[in-house]
C-alpha cells in the first residue's frame, strides 16, 4: 500500500485537496484525510492527475536505436507525466504482420517503463499499395493502424485499409501528405520559406488528402483519426465532417499550437517537422478547434533524431522534434496560465479524450477503483527546459531555453513510481 497525501485533484470542475490510497495497482480510496503507517508520499499541494496519454509517439526500436529505444522513450514519457502511449510503426522491421506485431508488443512490454501500446502498419513496409492483415494484427493486440511518416497515396489503398480497420473495430490514423503536391518542400510554403530561400510545403498537400479521406471514411464507417492536424482548412473540414456524422477524431501537437513559421528566423532544423509549422492564422484555427472540440486531443508526435542529424541544414535534416518531456508543461504554461483554456480542458484533451477515442485501458480520473496510473505536477514553480534534463536520447527541440511551469514531480504506473 502507498498513500499519497495532500494532492490537489480535479473534482466537479475544481481543484480540491485529497489523500489517495493505492493498493496493488489500483486506487482504493480517495478522501480528505487518510492515515497510513508506512509508505507515505507527501504531494505538498501539487496537482495529481490520471497519467497523461499520448496516441502518437516514435520510440525507434527496433531499427533506429541510436535515436531512441523503448526504454529511453518510455522513461522520457514517464518524465513528462505520461503513463500510456501508442507507438508508431515506422520501425525496421515494420510491424505489418501479426507475427511482427506480436514481437513488437513483446519488446514494448519487456522494455517499457510505462504502458506502450502499438500501431500496426496499414500497408506492408508503410508504402506498398497493398494493405496489411489488419484484422489479424488487431487480434494479437494492435490498438490502431497507421502508415505515419508517409501519406497513403492512393484512394484505393486507403479505402481497402479503412474497410479492414472498420472490420477490426480499430481506428485508422492518417498522416496526410499528398506527395504529388509536396515536391521537395521542407518548411511551410509562404513568406518565411521565401525569406529563408527554402522550398515550401503547401497546406493543400494535407487538406486535399483529408477531404478525400473524409469522403471514404463516411462510406466505410471506419473510425478515422487525423494525425498532427496543422491547417485552418483541415480544421474546417473536420468540423464539417463531424457535423455530418462522420466518425472522425483529430489530434494536434503542442508545437503546432504554440509556434508558427514566423518563429523560424534562420536555417535551424530544430524547427523542422512534418507537417511544418504553419502560419499564424492556422495556429489560431488550431487553438479554436481544440477549444470547441473539433480537435479532440493533443498528441506530441515525439520524434527523436540524432544530434548530428538535426545539426544539418533545413534541406537535409530529418523531419521531427521530441516532445514528450515538455508537452504538458508548455501547454499548461502557455494555454492554461495565460487564460486560453482551463486546466480541466487541458486534462480532458490529454487524458480523457485519447482514452475514450482509442478505447484504451487507462484511467481517466482519480477515484476508487481506477488504475493507479498517475502523474504529479508542480504548478507553482517555473524552470527552464534544458536537454540535460531529458531522458530521451533525442535532444532535438525548438523549446530549449523556454521557461515553463508544471514540472513532473513523480509518475506512477500500476501503483509504482517510475519517475521522480
Ligand atoms: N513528424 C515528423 O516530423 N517525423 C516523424 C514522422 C511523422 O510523424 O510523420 C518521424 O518519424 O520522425
Ligand atoms: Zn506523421
Ligand atoms: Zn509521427
Amino acid at each position: 500500500m502507498q498513500l499519497i497525501k495532500n494532492a490537489k485533484i480535479l473534482k466537479n470542475h475544481e481543484l480540491v485537496t485529497r489523500d489517495v490510497l493505492i493498493d496493488d495497482k489500483v486506487i482504493i480510496q480517495v478522501a480528505e484525510n487518510i492515515e497510513l503507517l508506512g509508505d507515505v508520499f507527501d504531494a505538498k499541494g501539487a496537482f495529481l492527475s490520471a497519467g497523461l496519454v499520448d496516441v502518437h509517439v516514435h520510440f525507434r526500436e527496433p531499427g533506429f536505436d541510436y535515436k531512441e529505444t523503448i526504454a529511453s522513450g518510455s522513461k522520457a514519457a514517464a518524465n513528462g507525466g505520461f503513463t500510456t502511449v501508442i507507438a508508431m510503426p515506422n520501425l525496421n522491421p515494420v510491424p505489418d504482420t501479426p507475427e511482427r506485431l506480436s514481437e513488437q508488443i513483446k519488446l514494448n512490454k519487456r522494455h517499457g517503463v510505462i504502458h506502450v501500446e502499438q500501431y500496426g502498419a496499414v500497408s506492408p513496409d508503410l508504402v506498398s499499395h497493398q494493405v496489411s492483415d489488419m484484422v489479424g494484427m488487431s487480434s494479437v493486440g494492435a490498438v490502431a493502424f497507421s502508415n505515419d511518416g508517409k501519406g497513403v497515396q492512393t484512394a484505393d489503398t486507403m479505402l481497402q485499409g479503412m474497410m479492414l480497420a472498420a472490420r477490426a473495430d480499430r481506428p485508422l490514423a492518417a498522416h496526410l501528405e499528398d506527395e504529388s503536391l509536396r515536391h521537395e518542400g521542407v518548411i511551410n510554403a509562404g513568406g518565411q520559406a521565401d525569406k529563408l530561400g527554402l522550398p515550401g510545403i503547401t497546406g493543400l498537400a494535407e487538406s486535399s488528402q483529408l477531404a478525400r479521406d473524409l469522403v471514404l471514411a463516411k462510406a466505410t464507417g471506419v473510425h478515422y483519426h487525423v494525425a498532427h492536424i496543422s491547417t485552418q482548412t483541415s480544421v474546417a473540414l473536420v468540423r464539417m465532417a463531424k457535423a455530418e456524422g462522420v466518425h472522425v477524431t483529430a489530434e494536434v501537437s503542442p508545437h503546432h499550437l504554440l509556434l508558427s513559421d514566423t518563429d523560424i528566423h534562420e536555417d535551424n532544423a530544430q524547427f523542422k517537422m512534418n507537417p511544418p509549422l504553419r502560419g499564424q492564422v492556422d495556429r489560431q484555427a488550431l487553438i479554436a478547434g481544440l477549444l470547441d472540440g473539433t480537435i479532440d486531443m493533443i498528441a506530441t508526435d515525439h520524434a527523436p533524431h540524432g544530434t548530428s542529424e538535426k545539426a544539418q541544414s533545413f534541406k537535409s535534416a530529418p523531419f521531427g522534434i521530441t516532445g514528450i518531456e515538455t508537452s504538458f508543461q508548455l501547454l499548461y504554461t502557455h494555454l492554461v496560465r495565460s487564460g486560453v483554456m482551463t486546466l480541466e480542458t487541458l486534462i480532458q484533451r490529454m487524458v480523457v479524450a485519447p482514452v475514450q477515442a482509442f478505447k484504451l485501458r487507462a484511467p481517466t480520473s482519480i477515484q476508487a477503483g481506477e488504475k493507479a496510473d498517475l502523474a504529479l505536477f508542480d504548478l507553482e514553480n517555473s524552470y527552464q527546459i534544458q536537454t540535460t534534463e531529458f531522458k530521451s536520447k533525442g535532444k532535438n527541440s525548438p523549446f530549449i531555453g523556454w521557461q515553463v511551469y508544471g514540472k513532473t514531480i513523480a509518475t506512477w504506473v500500476d501503483g509504482k513510481i517510475v519517475a521522480q
